[in-house]
């Protein structure tokens, strides 16, 4: 089925007129309401909805969008997943459900569209990533901090499940590198782990003094090959195959040595599904750690020279994105995940990764010649 953008898509908002909110300007016993879809705390503080059937997600078309809408969907039904971007949508993705153009600022059409369309969940996407964060710094706050605060209110008033990513980026120099725990020393110095810290504490505050159903996993790199990387300090993990199956050359802006923790994009969405579905009950924390595979560009362009071509070059040129990565964990412990609500990844080792990375580009290669 064809859903159209037209339909879907905001266009005005004719319902709310602004009410100067200066007494002058009131006659006595005026009433001032806010737009009907506008609510406030209607939910008990403990009530949790134990089931998600219509999910709206927020920053859709980025490198993890598509996929979990795709995950979801095989789910909950094609039309019962909302997927939204600042972005226009190309005409397959509106082929495969339901579109709305949302800018995460605006708070009043994400409420509407939560209203209108009888949203219980929401999977919450939008995001400036750390390199281009430091970049454009207003840009980051907006967007990661007034972004998180708008949509974490939204759930908190409407009684939603909601999912937001954090990331191995929440922790910084002073953290513990290998095996990092859940709980531990949090002082980034990037925006983007800043925001990232004030979105898990503010969502845990609301989940103990609202019952909000507040869900969040901490990521490391995300490497998928039909969808790149959206301004990571990680993005080399991918850029580097579309690099070598190209031109059989990459520049890699990280020093060799650098390990990171990383994990397969197929991982990421099935896990990050499971959790968000997983029964309340099953979930100790509201925040876990989730952790696949560490490699360095060096130990990765090894098995990219012997899977791929023994020809393959590498050269390294470090650049800003040297000092973010030294401050990240090479691994994060995430037995808890393991243990709570049985966080598997399947794709585990540098060798399987490559293999996979390179099976797909190659056929996505193919598909569009
Ligand atoms: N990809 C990774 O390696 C990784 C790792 C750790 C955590 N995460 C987290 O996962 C989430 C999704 O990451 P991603 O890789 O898909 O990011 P991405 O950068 O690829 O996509 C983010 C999307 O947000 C949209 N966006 C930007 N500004 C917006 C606005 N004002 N309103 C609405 N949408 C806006 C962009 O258009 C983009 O489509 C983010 O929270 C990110 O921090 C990702
Ligand atoms: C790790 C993560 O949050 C993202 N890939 C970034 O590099 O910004």
């Amino acid at each position: 089925m064809l859903y159209e953008l037209s339909k879907l898509r905001i266009l005005k908002f004719p319902i709310h007129r602004s009410i100067p909110f200066s007494s002058n300007a009131l006659s006595p016993g005026t009433e001032i309401r806010p737009p009907f879809y506008v609510s406030k705390n209607l939910f008990s503080t403990t009530r949790q909805q134990q089931t998600v059937n219509r999910v709206l997600i927020t920053g859709g078309l980025g490198q993890l969008g598509r996929g979990i809408a795709s995950s979801l969907r095989s789910k909950l039904g094609d039309s019962n997943v909302f997927l939204s971007d600042i972005k226009d949508p190309d005409s397959e993705t509106l082929k495969q459900g339901p579109f709305v153009r949302l800018d995460i600022i605006d708070k009043e059409s994400i409420e509407k569209t939560v209203f209108e369309n009888k949203i219980d969940g929401v999977i919450h996407l939008s995001a400036i990533l750390s390199a281009l964060g430091e970049k454009h710094p207003q840009k980051a706050i907006e967007v990661n901090i007034r972004g998180a605060e708008n949509i974490l209110d939204i759930a908190k008033n409407h009684n939603l499940r909601i999912f937001i990513p954090s990331s191995m980026g929440a922790f910084g120099p002073s953290t513990v590198k290998d095996s990092t725990p859940d709980l531990t020393i949090m002082r980034p110095n990037t925006l983007y782990g800043i925001a990232k810290v004030y979105m898990e504490l503010m969502g845990e505050y609301y989940n103990q003094k609202n019952g909000l159903d507040f869900r969040s996993l901490r990521y490391p790199g995300i490497i998928s090959g039909d969808t790149p990387p959206g301004g990571g300090t990680t993005d080399y993990a991918v850029d580097i195959f579309h690099a070598a199956i190209e031109k059989n050359q990459y520049t890699c802006f990280l020093k060799k040595d650098t390990y990171l923790a990383m994990m397969y994009v197929d991982d990421c969405i099935s896990e990050t599904i499971k959790f968000f579905l997983a029964p309340r009950e099953q979930l100790s924390q509201c925040v876990y750690n989730v952790d696949a595979i560490s490699f360095s560009p060096e130990e990765l362009s090894n098995e990219i020279k012997k899977q791929w071509s023994p020809e393959f070059e590498i050269s390294y040129k470090p650049d800003y994105r040297q000092k973010i990565a030294d401050t990240w964990p090479r691994s994060m412990c995430d037995s808890k995940a393991r243990s709570d609500w049985n966080f598997y990844p399947k794709l585990t080792s540098t060798s399987s990764l490559v293999s996979k990375m390179l099976s797909v580009i190659k056929r996505r290669n193919e598909y569009e010649k």
